[in-house]
């Protein structure tokens, strides 16, 4: 899933990665999900907006599905993409809300507050979103170190941390990590630090803001130039260590910031659909484009003038996100009303509907504006490789094997011919006896003819059968995953051909002999073959044994062989931390637990980030003696996704997924019951 950028306009295939022309950045873009996000006006008085696409049903109304969002718009330094997700999330819940076959009878309504991509201010912004009513059946959310902080308070993300499944996968890889560090606003020590250390090649994750000053630092510390590799996140803008240097205070000129950004590295998602086929939507991507800017024009963007707002990039994410959750939506309500009961009634103590729900989500596919669902719409195709599709090819296979054989007998049948040898003397002595020695040939008159016509065809399915193990080399799909099998049992068996062959054409007179290297041969190549592609198999079902059991969260997706160990590490956690809720909740009441988890995610955060606890602590405070200590969140529960993008912070940073999560009970913000899987 890896494209090369070479720049804005002109995203192609997948040439390896190289150092940048130069000053330019080269971009290698990885797939990336979505973010959503949502105006930060028309403040209602339940702390949250109103809704997106005008005249709507009141939010208690039956016909109305709510869902939460907590997006980026304002503030400085983050990412404050939804600046452009959020004409991209209108347009979609208008389109969503004007499909009559989709959602028959409901309309969705997104309740969001602006993050300010603050991890605190997201914090809060969670914290209202969940005591106050109406429930969300769904939370969203954008920017990754608000991602993160959400996971955090709210226990039950479990997302993958980028810096940390980075250092998982050097582990692996046998790269050494020299070191890890953070800043919160100066890099000059970190920076220094990795100079002591002498690291050379750095990896660099964070927000542009924070991106210019350690490019600035780094080249006031000499840490550039061809001794050093740098790798930045890849959506920044292209001249982004140029901008905003007096704004921003940045001790560098131009050409400095140019001389130290030359030759770095840098890592972007693919994120607009390439094709121009129609969508799911009706619209082809160039529609939505266009659509979108005559929005961000009326929004007073200046777009024709390549003057875009942030997010732009991502908009058509954010898009796809609100179909994905409508057709999501959907497809549980369909099941639902056959069982008589509504989404609307939902709550998340029904393991039974939110498996439903984790379900609907894991198998809804479309194409959409975005790589994402473009993507998906190719994919794991590529799974819909049917079960009787492999049968026809095998029993062709065989057909082909009858035919030749059949043809062999009738056409020119195996006889057994006698080949004589020279008289002998005996080997006991008398001088009155020969002896004649005979060998028996069991062979048809054209036997050379009928053997090259077999070895020719099962060598092109020799040779066949290594193109696609070659092929498939780096497919991680579970179903096709055989190819490094296949292709070493292939190896095998030519290699065994090769010896063989000439080996029994020179003992062929030798008939003992000659049976039992074949027979050998034959018996060590067929257990050899099978044992590489069946032991696998038999490990597996050892290490994995729910795995059957299991796969109903996920009926058509084929996982990775990672993903599924990421799931069954998270069904785990999951076990762990339902005992953990369980154990805690008897201890605490409401309100104690929302504070102590959010307490102690911020502990370990910044002396910012406390500052903002001191507030929310207030906040809840205030709450507290507003209702006379019985406010509790919502008594339904509540299902959490979040669609965030795989960069972040030094400190802090998300990995990409979809991931849902049921309350388990009204308890707190924080006390979720994971139940499913990453995409
Ligand atoms: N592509 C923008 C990602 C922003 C973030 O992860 O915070």
């Amino acid at each position: 899933m890896v494209r090369i950028k070479w720049d804005n306009k002109n995203i192609g295939s997948s040439p390896p990665v190289r150092r940048s022309p130069p000053v330019k950045s080269q971009t290698v873009k990885f797939h990336e999900v979505v973010i959503l996000v949502r105006k930060l006006s028309a403040i209602s008085d339940d702390g949250c907006d109103s809704p997106i696409g005008g005249s709507l049903p009141p939010d208690d109304a039956d016909n109305v599905l709510h869902i939460g969002g907590i997006f980026p718009i304002a503030g400085e330094g983050g990412w404050q993409g939804g600046q452009a997700c959020m004409p991209a999330v209108n347009l979609a819940l208008d389109d969503v809300n004007h499909e009559k076959n989709l959602l028959p009878g409901f309309i969705l309504k997104l309740h969001s507050n602006d993050s300010e991509c603050e991890p605190g201010l997201g914090a809060s912004v969670m914290y209202n979103l969940l005591y106050y009513k109406p429930h969300k059946l769904m939370l969203l959310a954008g920017c990754s170190t608000v991602c993160t902080t959400v996971a955090e308070a709210a226990k039950m993300w479990n997302l993958v941390v980028t810096v940390e499944d980075l250092e998982a996968r050097c582990k692996e890889a046998g790269i050494e990590i020299v070191t890890r560090q953070s800043f919160l606003s100066d890099p000059s020590d970190a920076v220094r630090n990795l100079r002591r250390q002498d690291a050379r090649i750095i990896v660099g994750l964070f927000y542009v803001v924070a991106a210019r000053r350690v490019l600035c630092e780094l080249y006031q510390q000499k840490l550039y130039g061809k001794s050093y590799v740098w790798f930045f996140i890849g959506w920044y803008e292209d001249n982004w260590f140029e901008v905003n240097l007096d704004k921003e205070a940045i001790a560098c000129t131009k050409d400095q910031m140019r001389l130290a950004a030359e030759g770095h590295l840098t890592t972007e998602a693919l994120m607009w659909n390439q094709n121009n086929d129609t969508t799911i939507s009706g619209m082809t991507s160039e529609d939505f484009r266009q659509r979108l800017n005559k929005m961000l024009k009326e929004d007073g963007y200046d777009i024709d003038n390549n003057r875009y707002p942030e997010g732009y990039q991502e908009a058509p994410l954010a898009y796809d996100a609100v179909w994905s959750v409508a057709l999501a939506f959907n497809k549980t309500m369909e099941k639902l009303s056959k069982q008589g009961k509504s989404l609307k009634n939902f709550t998340y103590t029904d393991k039974e509907i939110a498996d439903e729900i984790y379900s609907a989500i894991n198998s809804t596919q479309f194409l959409g504006v975005s790589l994402f669902m473009a993507k998906q719409k190719v994919s794991s195709i590529q799974k819909k490789v049917q079960p009787w599709k492999l049968y026809t090819m095998v029993s062709g296979l065989l057909v082909m094997d009858i035919v030749l054989l059949v043809s062999w007998q009738v056409l020119d049948p195996l006889q057994r011919k006698i080949e004589t040898f020279p008289l002998e003397l005996s080997p006991f002595g008398d001088d009155d006896a020969r002896i004649r020695p005979e060998l028996e040939h069991c062979e048809s008159i054209h036997n050379n003819i009928w053997l090259g016509l077999i070895y020719s065809y099962k060598g092109l399915i020799l040779v066949f059968g290594l193109f696609l193990a070659y092929e498939t080399r780096s497919i991680k799909v579970k179903q096709i995953n055989d190819s490094r099998y296949v292709g070493m049992s292939i190896y095998n068996v030519v290699v065994l051909c090769l010896i063989t062959a000439p080996v029994t054409m020179v003992i062929a007179s030798q008939q003992d002999a000659s049976f039992a290297f074949v027979a050998l041969a034959i018996i060590f190549c067929c257990f050899l073959s099978m044992a590489l592609i069946f032991v696998p198999k038999v490990i597996e079902v050892i290490r994995h044994p729910k795995d059957k059991a299991e796969s109903k969260y996920n009926p058509d997706v084929g996982m990775s062989k990672e993903d599924e160990e990421k799931y069954q590490k998270l069904l785990s956690e999951n076990d762990e931390l339902q005992k953990l809720i369980a154990a805690v909740r008897k201890h605490f009441s409401v309100e104690d637990k929302i504070k102590l988890k959010i307490i102690s995610y911020h502990e370990k955060t910044s002396f910012q980030k406390e500052e903002k606890i001191k507030l929310l602590k207030q906040t809840l405070a205030e709450r507290d003696a507003l209702k006379g200590g019985s406010g509790n969140v919502p008594k339904d529960s509540l299902i959490v996704a979040d669609f965030v993008t795989g960069e972040g912070t030094s400190d802090s940073a998300i990995g990409g997924g979809i991931s849902v999560y049921t309350q388990s009970s009204r308890a707190s913000a924080s006390d979720f019951e994971f139940s499913g899987s990453y995409l």
